[in-house]
């Protein structure tokens, strides 16, 4: 079982740090798609570069690794305890190589294992069949996009698409909806499975099923075929753009599969995924352990390397700002929606845990002309006992919403840095205190790595590395203003048009 425990490990560094090739053709191509010089160009360009250094320095594409799902097709006779417990073996020395953050907690104590591993972590499903060697697919799909994945019932009456009937027209509505409520928070442009029919459990595993099809596979449903294609067309009019920035290319990929169901349910369940696809497979040998062939691997290399024009956002009214934390009211009040922020100097990292926790209680540290990043990193500690940085994108920060406005006033915090944008309460809080909220781009998590150029102390680990408050040094550390302190709001906005054009598409098509 040594050699397999080595091919899962080697599965599971693939994944995590080396986009497959179909998704990367994808994003190439959705960067062609993009109008040059926009927000969303610029992050795409981001993402490519990013994804370009996760493979160079086999890191995480995205600080969050997600739930290590597997799925495995064994021959009759098969050991699958022995399997398994090397795969729990494999996941440990991933997680403390820093190629998977150390994400199983406790639901109930909030306690981190970590090392990965927990009741009901990783997932691991076995199937037999007749072939005589194991295969094995892997999905590494994050919490902010699984947090956007959706199950509709049906019938129902849908925003923007009225009543959604018990037909092909009715799934279609469904469909469309669950891209438009996800919006940028699961880091768009993203990809969906979707399951049609079952109950509650099957369906979400249909969907996800879904996301180990290949992208240039072709549904052997010709109905479902033809729902696939027309989705990703019409998916992409709905502008919610990268991140949510608005722009031509929102939907990356769709794939729907269909079971029976019983008569008093209809389920549509959507599976979510973001542009960080991270998804693969291999097929091993069952005598000697070894991979055989890896499953989404192809000899072409798709070049992401991005001309340095792309990097630029080229609209007039867009100005870059250079601060120095700790930042002023007067520095923060003279920002506006689209400015791109460079932050240097002292940032924090707080997230779900903490910012729960300085509801009540004081902060470790002054924050006051602070920046709070919304962002869990993976970080390794050297035999000298300093932390590193391993990968350090932005988590989605509306869950931070029932807590923030407060968290601004009571500590004086000018900038918060995050993704997906937060609400109306945080935006009155931003006003009225003189903040700001700076949308970092999702998943670019060594793109934000590279910008750390040190770790000058962490409050809080009994939290858990992902929810520490980690003292950051940055330099150089770019995001876009899409809340400023006289109440835009960027999200505000692309929400509101992507519903109008969702009501466009309301009139029965199939
Ligand atoms: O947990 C994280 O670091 C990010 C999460 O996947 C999210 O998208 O919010
Ligand atoms: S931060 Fe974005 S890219 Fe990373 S796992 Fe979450 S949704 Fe995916």
């Amino acid at each position: 079982m040594q050699a397999f425990k080595e091919s899962i490990l080697q599965l599971i560094t693939e994944t995590s740090t080396n986009l497959p090739a179909d998704v990367r053709k994808a994003i190439k191509k959705s960067r062609e798609l993009e109008n040059a010089g926009t927000r969303s160009a610029l992050a795409l360009s981001t993402i490519c570069d990013n994804i370009q250094m996760a493979e160079e320095n086999v890191s995480p594409i995205c600080q969050d690794t997600g739930m290590p799902t597997f799925k495995i097709k064994v021959p009759v006779g098969a050991n699958q305890i022995e399997m398994s417990k090397a795969i729990r073996v494999a996941i440990v020395e991933a997680t403390q190589k820093g190629i998977l953050r150390p994400n199983s907690v406790d639901s109930l104590t909030g306690e981190n294992s970590g090392n990965n591993l927990g009741e009901g972590v990783p997932v691991i499903h076995y199937e037999q069949w007749e072939k005589d060697e194991v295969e094995v697919r892997l999905i590494l799909k994050g919490g902010g996009c699984e947090n956007k994945n959706i199950q509709y019932s049906l019938p129902c009456e849908l925003e923007g698409l009225g009543r959604t009937g018990r037909d092909l027209d009715g799934i279609r509505k469904c469909i469309l909806h669950s891209v438009y409520q996800a919006q940028g928070q699961g880091c768009s442009a993203g990809f969906i499975g979707v399951g049609i029919g079952g109950d509650r459990t099957t369906g979400y595993e249909l969907a996800k099923k879904q996301l180990f099809r290949h992208l240039d596979d072709t549904n052997p449903n010709p109905k479902l075929a033809e729902l696939e294609e027309y989705i990703l067309e019409k998916a992409n009019t709905l502008s919610i753009g990268t991140m949510g920035f608005g722009g031509e290319v929102t939907l990356l990929g769709c794939k729907i599969g269909a079971m029976h169901r019983i008569p008093a349910s209809f389920y549509v369940s959507v599976a979510y995924n973001c542009w960080a696809f991270r998804r693969q497979g291999v097929t091993i040998d069952p005598k000697t352990g070894k991979i055989t062939r890896w499953l989404y691997q192809s000899d072409e290399k798709v070049d992401l390397q991005v001309k340095e024009e792309n990097h630029a956002v080229s609209s007039a009214n867009t100005r870059t700002v250079e601060l120095h934390t700790p930042i002023t009211e007067e520095q923060v009040r003279q920002l506006k929606v689209g400015d791109i922020v460079i932050i240097n100097g002292p940032i924090y990292t707080g997230r779900d845990a903490i910012h729960k926790h300085l509801m009540d209680h004081d902060a470790p540290v002054d924050l006051n002309g602070s920046v709070i990043y919304h962002c869990g990193p993976v970080m390794l500690k050297d035999q000298d006992g300093n932390w590193h940085v391993k990968a350090a994108g932005p988590t989605t920060s509306i869950r931070e919403e029932p807590y923030q406005g407060d968290i601004i006033k009571k500590f004086g915090i000018r900038a918060i840095i995050g993704k997906g944008g937060m609400g109306k309460k945080t935006l009155q809080a931003l006003k009225e205190h003189g903040a700001v909220y700076l949308n970092a781009i999702g998943g670019a998590a060594q793109y934000y790595a590279d910008c750390i150029t040190s770790v000058d102390g962490v409050d809080f680990m009994e939290f858990g590395v992902p929810e520490a408050m980690w003292h950051l040094q940055v330099k150089g550390f770019a995001a876009i203003v899409t809340m400023d302190a006289h109440g835009n709001s960027l999200h505000e906005d692309v929400d509101k048009t992507s519903l109008e054009k969702l009501a466009e598409l309301k009139d029965p098509v199939f």
